[in-house]
C-alpha cells in the first residue's frame, strides 16, 4: 500500500483490520487511528505503532483512504461533523447497514465509498470479507479496498443490497460459531472432560473441518455423510440436532440478523 490509512473509530473491527494490516507487511507509520477514548487511544498507539489522535478532521486531512469503523448508530452524528467536498479521498465503511448513498449524501456529492463487511478472525489473518462500490468508486477504489483487506483474509464483490445477507452469514458469523463451540465444551464438560480439554477438542475440531471443507472443496452434506456410520453414534446425533431445530435456528438467526442490518440501513 503506498496511501496513508486512516481508522474513525478505533474499537474491535478497527483493531483487528489494524492488526491484520500491520501482520500483513504495511508499515505502522502509515496508519492512523482518530478515537475518543484515551485508554483505546494508547492501546492502540503501544499494541501496534499507530498513530492515534483525538480529531476525525486531522485524520482526514492527513488520510488519503478513511476506514469509517464507528457504530451505525452515531453514523450521522460522526459524518455530520466532518464537513464536506472530500472526492480526492476514499472512504471504505465498514458500518453495518448504513447504505453507500447515504454516505455521499452526507459527505457531499462526488464522495467515493467503498463499503465493506469483515469479520473479527481478520485479528489472525483469517478474516471473510465482502466489498461493494459505491456509485462515486470507481474500479481502481475497489481494487485498493480489496488489496487492504485481502491482507487480512478471504475477500468477494457482490451488489450492495447483499450486504446485509454477508452480514448475516459471515460479518456476526463470528459469534454463532463461538456460541457453538462454547455449547459442545459444555457437553463435553457434562461427560467428565476437564474445560479445558472439552474446549481444546471442541475449537480444534470446528477449525479441522472448516479446513477439511476448504481443501477438498466438497459439499458440506458429502463431508457430513463420511463422519455418519450406518447404525453409529454420528447419524443418532444428527436426528437428535435435526429434531432440536438446530438448522432452524441457525437460518432464524441469520433471518433476524439480516433484518437488524436493513433497520440500521433506514435510521
Ligand atoms: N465487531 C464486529 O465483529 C464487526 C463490526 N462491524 C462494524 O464495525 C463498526 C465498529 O464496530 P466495533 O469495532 O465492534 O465497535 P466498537 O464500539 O468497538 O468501536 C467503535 C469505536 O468508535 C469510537 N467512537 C465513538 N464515537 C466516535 C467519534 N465521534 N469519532 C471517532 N470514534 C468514535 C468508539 O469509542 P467509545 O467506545 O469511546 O465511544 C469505539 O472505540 C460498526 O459499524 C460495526 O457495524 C463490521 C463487521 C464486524
Ligand atoms: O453486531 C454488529 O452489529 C456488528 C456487525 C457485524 C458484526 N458485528
Amino acid at each position: 500500500m503506498d496511501k496513508r490509512t486512516g481508522f474513525i473509530g478505533g474499537g474491535n473491527m478497527a483493531e483487528a483490520i489494524i492488526k491484520g494490516l500491520v501482520a500483513g507487511g504495511v508499515p505502522a507509520g502509515e496508519l492512523t487511528v482518530s478515537e475518543p477514548s484515551e485508554p483505546r487511544r494508547k492501546l492502540l498507539a503501544e499494541r501496534y505503532g499507530v498513530k492515534a489522535i483525538n480529531d476525525n478532521k486531522a485524520l482526514i486531512q492527513m488520510s488519503d483512504t478513511i476506514v469509517l469503523a464507528v457504530k451505525p448508530q452515531v453514523a450521522g452524528q460522526v459524518l455530520g461533523a466532518i464537513g464536506t467536498g472530500f472526492v480526492d479521498k476514499l472512504f471504505i465503511s465498514i458500518m453495518a447497514g448504513v447504505k453507500s448513498a447515504a454516505i455521499e449524501g452526507i459527505l457531499g456529492s462526488g464522495a467515493r465509498v467503498v463499503r465493506v463487511m469483515p469479520n473479527t478472525p481478520a485479528l489472525v489473518l483469517s478474516g471473510a470479507s465482502a466489498l461493494s462500490r459505491g456509485d462515486n468508486a470507481t474500479e481502481d477504489d475497489l481494487t485498493l479496498a480489496r488489496r487492504i483487506f485481502d491482507l487480512i483474509g478471504t475477500t468477494c464483490v457482490v451488489d450492495e443490497k447483499l450486504l446485509d445477507a454477508v452480514t448475516g452469514v459471515s460479518g456476526s458469523g463470528p459469534a454463532y460459531v463461538l456460541t457453538f463451540i462454547e455449547a459442545l465444551s459444555d457437553a463435553g464438560v457434562k461427560h467428565g472432560l476437564t474445560r479445558e480439554v472439552a474446549t481444546q477438542l471442541a475449537t480444534q475440531t470446528v477449525y479441522g473441518t472448516a479446513k477439511l471443507l476448504l481443501e477438498t472443496h466438497e459439499h458440506p452434506a458429502v463431508l457430513k455423510s463420511n463422519v455418519a456410520s450406518p447404525g453409529g453414534t454420528t447419524i443418532a446425533a444428527m436426528h437428535s440436532l435435526d429434531q432440536d431445530g438446530f438448522r432452524a435456528a441457525t437460518i432464524n438467526a441469520v433471518d433476524v440478523c439480516v433484518a437488524k442490518s436493513k433497520e440500521l440501513g433506514q435510521k
